[in-house]
């Protein structure tokens, strides 16, 4: 019998997958920009395993982030932080989401600029106040006017932010949105989008 195949087009995710080649895809940006949502997503398209960071500091540390904030204050928490990402880095590819403040630490970024390639998540204000005001899991926020904190943090950081290799603007829109342009941001970013070449 004789059976007709027809090419397939390669989906979205397979082609930045293929771009993405042996390279870490490592999520920075604020509280409640949505690092460890749309990370996990973005993970299932490429086909990558995911991993958060905070989690992995939970799993490796047998703490809560509060805990350990609590317990030995946040120097000790960056340490921490840092030796996590570090090791994560060696292996790949797969998909990072990082802490808010991972890639501030100058060694920590230097160590995201080595072993992959970094992807902002930026967001307005408001943005990221709606989405972290309904949980209290995030021990920087416990201030008397967390709003307030959360806009002087973007004041310091969004300079340094800005040094990732590409930045997607976080905002109210579905998270699969989103999720297209991250894929779309990263055939960009590799030469690899329709911009480049023909598809
Ligand atoms: N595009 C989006 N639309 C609606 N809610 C979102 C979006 N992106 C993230 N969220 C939600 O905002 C909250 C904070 O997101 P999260 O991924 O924990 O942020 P981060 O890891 O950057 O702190 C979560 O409840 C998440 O589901
Ligand atoms: O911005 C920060 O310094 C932090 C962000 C948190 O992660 P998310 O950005 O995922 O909330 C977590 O790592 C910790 O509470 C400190
Ligand atoms: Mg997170």
């Amino acid at each position: 019998m004789n059976e007709t195949t027809y090419p397939v087009a390669p989906t979205l995710g397979e082609r930045a997958r293929a771009a993405l080649g042996r390279r870490n895809l490592v999520f920075v940006g604020l509280m409640g920009a949505g690092k460890s949502a749309i990370g996990r997503m973005t993970a299932t398209q490429l086909g990558l395993p995911f991993i958060d960071t905070d989690n992995e500091i939970e799993r490796v540390s047998r703490m809560t982030i509060s805990e350990l904030f609590a317990a030995y204050g946040e120097e000790e928490f960056r340490a921490l932080e840092t030796r996590v990402i570090k090791r994560l880095l060696r292996t790949g590819p797969r998909v990072i989401s990082t802490g808010g403040g991972a890639f501030i630490n100058e060694k920590t970024r230097k160590q995201i600029e080595r072993g992959g390639i970094s992807l902002w998540l930026k967001a307005d204000l408001d943005v990221l106040w709606e989405r972290v005001n309904k949980r209290d899991h995030r021990p920087l926020l416990k201030t008397e006017n967390p709003k307030q904190t959360l806009e002087n943090l973007m004041n310091q950081r969004y300079p340094i932010y800005a040094l990732a290799d590409m930045t997607i603007q976080s905002r109210d829109e579905r998270k699969e949105t989103i999720v297209r342009e991250v894929l779309e941001a990263i055939l960009d970013y590799t030469g690899k989008g329709s911009r480049h070449e023909q598809d």
